[in-house]
């Protein structure tokens, strides 16, 4: 299949700026536009020279800074509008200027209050004086998918002589269903005498969730530019993703009849540099850019992708930009998953019974956490390795804990060893804190602390407090849990459990009778 050029026309920095709480300032308009450019957008629409002073500047900074992509200001058809853009844009290499009105009647009435013979006129002045100052003009018909047919076919038909080069056909409102959009698109190109004079495009948004679908169904019916932004942002719900559109058309090659020039690999850099400029998180299930969206954690899914990955994963995701896929061991996981992430631990054990045991224990610890993780791995294995611990352990006995506004905490408990009490205080940083060198006192175990986790067992206050404390020595590592619905009593229970696992407490402190 002879492959056509389908534009990605980007306006992140313009409709995607017009989300709520996502606007940016122009320096970060100009890192965006870097990044948009190394992705490889055939056009930037950098924004709307005319609503502010800010925003021209931005224009015209990306405008003079991008060399790669076409630079491209919107303008509404008034005089003011057009001039400015073309201000804003005089100096880049390549500009446009996007200039629109709208043309369903409900906007032509209430909006706009002008009949719709004034709008084809404005239209079509908008253009020509575009085209005076720019050679690069597009126009749009807002409100597209809610507008009549014959009057679209009359105002492009005009738009087209006036110079227009690109038509763009919004579904402002996300309105339109992919079958019917994409109808409309074909119907149009195949009516309008001067069609074959113009890219058509599609600027979709994503009210009912289909921005993505319209826009790949219009493509189908003859559409050669898409608009599209970063991570879907855009006014109200959003516009198409441009991940979603371009990994669409590169992994369904074979029915789309068109390719992109973008560089794929740049997509999750730039995804993740507009969420962290704009402050809009993307959502672990987002498709292409999600944290998730490579990571397998059941069992079945993860045994399928390690022994041919392309079982459960029609992209790779290193084609995106991520480093790799994801193996997520969980409560969902098995065997062939588990034995692979220890493998890659250089992790090795005698033999298959102990294999099995270090399998339910993760079951067991899988269940009360949410994701486990590679030291949590090295932990179970390190207890399974050394065995049960034979002799006594230390146990908690008592624990008092003062916690003062203005004063240091000050724990002071008692350690159980071999049926002998031994008391210790410490003041620490917090009360936990406290807790931890006052047994620290006694023990002198000179383990480090590598983790302290407290998760509530229910909801409510009166919930038990389980507590995860990771300890390491002399490259061993160990995990302790402890339950209390007092938390500093979990928390002792906890280190005290991890010392137990990481020290036979004969050889702790002579106090504790050690050597
Ligand atoms: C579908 C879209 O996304 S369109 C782009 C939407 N983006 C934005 O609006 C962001 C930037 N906007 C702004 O900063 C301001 O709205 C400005 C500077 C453009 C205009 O501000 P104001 O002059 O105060 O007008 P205001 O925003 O209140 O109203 C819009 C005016 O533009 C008119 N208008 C709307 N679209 C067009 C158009 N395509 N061509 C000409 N006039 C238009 C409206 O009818 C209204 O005119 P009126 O004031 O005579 O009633
Ligand atoms: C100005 C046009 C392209 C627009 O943003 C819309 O109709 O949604």
């Amino acid at each position: 299949m002879d492959k056509q050029h389908l534009v990605i026309f980007d306006t992140t920095l313009r409709d995607g700026e017009q989300s709520p709480g996502a606007s940016m300032t122009k320096e970060e308009k100009l890192r965006v536009a870097k990044a948009l450019e190394k992705l490889r957008v055939d056009v930037i629409e950098a924004g709307f020279a005319v609503s502010s002073p800010g925003d021209f500047e931005a224009v015209k900074s990306i405008a003079e800074t991008v060399k790669d992509s076409t630079v491209c200001s919107l303008a509404r058809t008034t005089h003011l509008d057009l001039e400015r853009a073309a201000e804003a844009l005089k100096k880049a290499n390549s500009g446009r200027i996007h200039t629109f009105i709208a043309t369903s009647p409900i906007h032509m009435k209430y909006k706009l209050q002008m009949t719709p013979d004034q709008v084809v006129e404005q239209a079509v002045s908008a253009v020509k004086l575009a085209r005076n100052m720019i050679g690069d003009v597009e126009f749009s018909l807002e409100d597209a998918s809610r507008s009549e047919f014959d009057f679209m076919c009359r105002i492009i038909e005009q738009v087209i002589n006036a110079g227009a080069g690109t038509i763009n056909l919004p579904d402002t409102v996300g309105y339109g269903f992919p079958e019917e959009y994409a109808e409309t698109v074909g119907k149009l190109i195949e009516t309008i005498p001067n069609a074959d004079k113009a890219i058509f495009s599609v600027h979709c948004h994503n009210d009912l969730g289909l921005a993505v679908s319209n826009s790949l169904a219009a493509v189908m019916k003859g559409a050669r530019q898409v608009e599209c932004t970063i991570n879907g942002l855009g006014e109200r719900a959003g516009n198409a993703a441009l991940e979603e559109v371009v990994m669409a058309v590169r992994t369904r090659k074979d029915i789309f009849p068109v390719e992109t020039r973008i560089d794929t690999t740049q997509i999750v850099p730039t995804s993740r540099l507009v969420s962290s400029i704009t402050g809009f998180p993307v959502q672990p299930n987002k498709a292409i850019v999600g944290a998730n969206a490579f990571a397998h954690e059941s069992g079945i899914h993860q045994d399928g992708v390690l022994k041919f990955r392309e079982t459960y994963e029609i992209m790779r995701a290193q084609d995106v930009g991520w480093s790799t896929n994801k193996i997520v061991l969980g409560k969902l996981s098995g065997r062939a998953a588990f034995s692979a992430r220890l493998e890659e631990l250089g992790i090795q054990f005698e033999s298959k019974a102990d294999l099995n045991e270090a399998f339910v224990r993760f079951k067991e610890l899988a269940d009360k956490k949410r994701e486990i993780y590679d030291e949590d791995l090295q932990a179970l294995v390190s207890e399974i390795q050394v065995g049960e611990t034979t002799g006594e352990q230390i146990t908690l006995g008592d624990l008092e804990v003062i916690s003062k506004t203005g004063q240091a905490p000050h724990a002071e408990l008692t350690l159980n060893f071999k049926g002998e009490n031994y008391r210790s205080t410490a003041e620490g940083d917090g009360p936990v804190d406290a807790v931890f060198k006052a047994i620290e006192k006694l023990t002198k175990s000179e383990a480090e602390l590598k983790l302290y986790l407290v998760n509530a067992v229910t909801e409510g206050t009166d919930s038990q407090g389980e507590v995860t404390v990771r300890l390491e020595k002399g490259g061993r590592i160990v995990n302790g849990q402890g339950a209390d619905t007092d938390i500093l009593v979990a928390s002792a229970r906890a280190y005290l459990n991890a010392l137990n696992l990481l020290e036979s407490p004969d050889r702790l402190h002579p106090q504790l009778g050690g050597v």
